[in-house]
Order: structure tokens, then C-alpha cells, then sequence
């Protein structure tokens, strides 16, 4: 057997960038989020790179994973990321850092761990075969473009905390300004859409709901759609809507949606799983979820109750090579392949890339990112652009992305300087509400 470049070096550099102050079920964003990178180097002298969501919890973990990957040669990536994933391993590493967000729509901590490290594999086995990511996941390159869609947020008032949120600054386009404003009403919201349209060509909207009472966004859902009426415009409110409350929004909205976003969950002894399959049936609109498929047993429960048509397989859940497993596995057995997405750099605007370039078939719906609301602020020395709806696979080895060391050293510094490394959206919240806690049944401005 031929010797292939081996890891000589792993770094682990936990970064922050700056966001607005968007709602969600957990609350507001904070005016920080973090992520961790992880930077291999071989013995070529290639530098591979992968990004994981932020939290102390990960970050340990993939310092502690430094020995089992340095020294390694690329060809074992496969077996490397199988033993980094086990149960065995995971459990070594105690879950230290919950947010009261988090174990809401994030799966164990340890897989978004090893999905880094396998990123940053993935992009040096590129580079040493000439070969972008793509080419080597599932059944390789398949598109070009890969959609992504416009993911729309409620925003809160920043002015009134004492977080040092970003103004924003007029002169650039609106999108630039607007983003970092309130935006609490249906047309504020509208507003946003139009901005982020003429920017970025979306040609598809996902409302982030679970903020106000159901029929507030669901009016927004339809404003949405009389704005847009070319566009796929959804609703994600994050499972807050009682199964019943769910038919009776979703019937008002079922001719508008291609898709709605996890409904509902859990409730009166019920799994998530098993109120949506009660809401799919009752309501014949196709389901997609990030909250209850987020591994292969889930999934297999999740297909077996008919209770979705759409996993949206982050492949920082799922690490990239599963996630493509899932897109294939959405190909073979007609169902939908889409994509979650976190706040996020620009290296993990290269994983979706590659993995939306991987999927087959046409069932693949316009990912979720989140860079509209962090575009400006790169570690790469070219972030990936979204035009027309799209971002284009560059025609470069690996991931095909450089980072730019300077911009990763101060974002670094940033992180250092934040108080909260975890992501906390209840800190935020309690400016508007005070003592405002975490209710997954309840939306957040509904105390
Ligand atoms: O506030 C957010 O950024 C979102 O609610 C995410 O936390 C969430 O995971 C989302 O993207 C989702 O689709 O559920
Ligand atoms: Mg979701």
C-alpha cells in the first residue's frame, strides 16, 4: 500500500464573530456567537480546516482528541472519524455546558466535535488527490450551484440592552444596516426579506418562528408569500405550537408552504416524532425537521412513524460524509434532503457547499444559513459568495478555502475577551422580559 500525507500538526482555535439580536425559541441571540476551528497540517505542508458550533463542551473534547489524530496518515480517515464517533469515546468526555438552548435542537455535542476533524481530513485528501470535497463524499460532484435560502428572524430592539451589539451603517446596501435594527412586525420582517433578496437573489424564505403567538407568523407567512409569490417561503417554530394549535396554523398556510419546519414536539406524553406524524396525516403538508432525526436511530424511528419528509442533515450533526449517506438515502426512498444550519464562518459556508454539491437527485431542497446575518466578518481569505440563491463550487482542491491567519488571530482575541463562550440566548431575553426563562411550549415574547 502507498503512504499517504500523514497529520503532523492539529490546532484547535475556538473563534467569535458578532451577531444581531435575533429571537428564537431559546430566547435572543447573544452579540457574540462562537465557533471552534480545527487546523490540520500534513506532512506536504498542506493546511486542512473544518468548524464546529462553539461550546467549552466541544472544545475539550477535540483538544483531547489532538493524540488520537496526530500522526495519522489521511488514507485512515474513514477509521480515525468511526473511532473518534463511538459511544465509547463520547462517553469519556461529560457533557459540562448545556445552555437551556441547546439540548432543544442540537444532538450530543461530541458528533459536531468529530465532524471538524472530519472536515479538515476531507479538505488535505482533497488537496493531496486534486480533488474537491465533493468528489469524494457519496457519489460525488453532482451540481455546481448549490440554493440556499433567505432565513428570516424576528429582531429585538438592541438599544434596549447594554450588549455590545453591532449599530450597523448606513452608505453600504440596506441589508448591511437593516440587519442589526428591530425588525418585530410583519413589515419590518417583509422589509428584511426584500433587502436580503436584492442582495443575495433568494429565491426561497424560512421564517425562524416561536417568537410570537402562532397566528402573528403565520400572517407574517402569508405577507411573506404576497411579497414573494414566486417564492418557497416556510415556517420553523422550533416544535412551541401545540399539536393542535400546529393543524389549525398549518391549514391556514398549507397552499402557500411547500414545507413546514417542526411544527410541534413532545407533549402529554407524546414523542415529537409521533405528533408529527399526527400533524402530517391531519394536514397532508410535508414535514422537515432538525430536532428529531438528528442520527441514524433517530431517523430510522422518525421514517418508520411517517413522521417527516425532510431531515435537515447539518452535517456538523452528522459529520459531511453521513449527512451525504442521508442525502443518498433521501434520493433512494423519495423523500427530501435539506440542511440546518447554526450561526456560522465561512468555513462552514464550505462544508454545506460541498455537501449540497454531493447530494443527489432533485429532491434537494434550498439549504439553511445563516451567513446572511455574519456576512463581513471572514476567516478565509475568499468566503464562498451567495448569488442568485446560490453559491457557486469553486473549482479548487479540497475545500477550497484559505484562511487568512490575521483575520483568525482577532477573532480569536474576541473570543478570549467574551464573557460567555456558551451559547445562552435567555441572557439577552432578559433585557425585554425580566426573570424571562426558557419554555419550549411557550413562544418567547409570551410570558
Ligand atoms: O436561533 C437560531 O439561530 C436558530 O433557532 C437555531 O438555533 C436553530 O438550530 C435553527 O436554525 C433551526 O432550524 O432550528
Ligand atoms: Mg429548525
Amino acid at each position: 500500500m502507498s503512504d499517504t500525507p500523514v497529520i503532523t500538526q492539529m490546532r484547535v482555535i475556538p473563534v467569535a464573530g458578532h451577531d444581531s439580536m435575533l429571537l428564537n425559541i431559546g430566547g435572543a441571540h447573544n452579540c457574540y456567537f462562537t465557533r471552534v476551528l480545527v487546523v490540520l497540517t500534513d506532512s506536504l505542508g498542506h493546511t486542512g480546516v473544518g468548524e464546529s458550533p462553539g461550546s467549552t463542551t466541544v472544545l475539550n473534547y477535540l483538544q483531547a482528541a489532538i493524540p488520537q489524530v496526530e500522526g495519522q496518515e489521511l488514507k485512515r480517515l474513514n477509521s480515525l472519524v468511526t473511532a473518534l464517533y463511538t459511544a465509547k469515546t463520547r462517553d469519556a468526555f461529560s457533557e459540562v455546558s448545556d445552555t437551556i438552548h441547546v439540548p432543544q435542537v442540537n444532538p450530543e455535542k461530541h458528533y459536531n466535535a468529530v465532524a471538524a476533524i472530519e472536515a479538515a481530513m476531507l479538505d488535505l485528501l482533497g488537496q493531496f488527490l486534486d480533488l474537491p470535497v465533493a468528489e469524494l463524499l457519496g457519489p460525488g460532484k453532482q451540481r455546481d450551484q448549490v440554493p440556499v435560502l433567505g432565513y428570516l428572524f424576528y429582531i429585538a430592539d438592541r438599544t434596549k440592552t447594554d450588549m455590545d451589539y453591532l449599530p450597523g451603517s448606513r452608505g453600504g446596501h440596506d441589508w448591511y444596516h437593516l440587519r442589526h435594527q428591530a425588525a418585530m412586525d410583519i413589515d419590518s420582517v417583509v422589509r428584511l426579506a426584500e433587502a436580503a433578496q436584492d442582495l443575495y437573489g433568494f429565491k426561497d424564505f424560512k421564517l425562524k418562528g416561536g417568537v410570537h403567538r402562532g397566528e402573528y407568523e403565520i400572517e407574517t407567512v402569508k405577507a411573506l408569500a404576497h411579497r414573494f409569490p414566486q417564492a418557497r417561503i416556510t415556517v420553523d417554530p422550533n416544535a412551541c405550537w401545540s399539536l393542535e394549535e400546529a393543524i389549525a396554523l398549518g391549514n391556514q398556510i398549507k397552499h402557500l408552504v411547500p414545507y413546514i419546519e417542526d411544527p410541534c414536539g413532545a407533549e402529554h406524553g407524546f414523542s415529537g416524532r409521533e405528533t408529527l406524524a399526527e400533524f402530517r396525516r391531519a394536514t397532508n403538508i410535508p414535514v422537515a425537521t432538525n430536532m428529531i432525526a438528528n442520527d441514524w436511530r433517530q431517523l430510522r424511528h422518525a421514517l418508520e412513524m411517517n413522521a417527516i419528509d425532510i431531515p435537515l442533515a447539518d452535517p456538523h450533526f452528522w459529520t459531511m460524509k453521513n449527512a451525504v449517506a442521508v442525502a443518498q438515502l433521501c434520493d433512494e426512498w423519495g423523500l427530501t434532503m435539506g440542511c440546518h444550519s447554526n450561526n456560522h464562518f465561512d468555513v462552514s459556508l464550505a462544508m454545506i457547499t460541498h455537501l449540497g454539491a454531493a447530494a443527489p437527485g432533485e429532491r434537494v431542497t434550498p439549504f439553511d444559513t445563516h451567513w446572511l446575518w455574519q456576512d463581513g466578518q471572514r476567516l478565509t481569505r475568499e468566503p464562498f459568495k451567495i448569488v442568485d440563491g446560490n453559491i457557486r463550487l469553486p473549482d479548487k482542491p479540497g475545500l477550497g478555502i484559505e484562511l487568512d491567519m490575521e483575520q483568525v488571530e482577532k477573532s480569536h482575541q474576541l473570543y478570549q475577551r467574551i464573557p460567555n463562550k456558551d451559547r445562552n440566548d435567555a441572557v439577552g431575553m432578559q433585557y425585554l422580559i425580566k426573570d424571562w426563562r426558557f419554555n419550549g411550549k411557550r413562544p418567547t415574547l409570551l410570558r
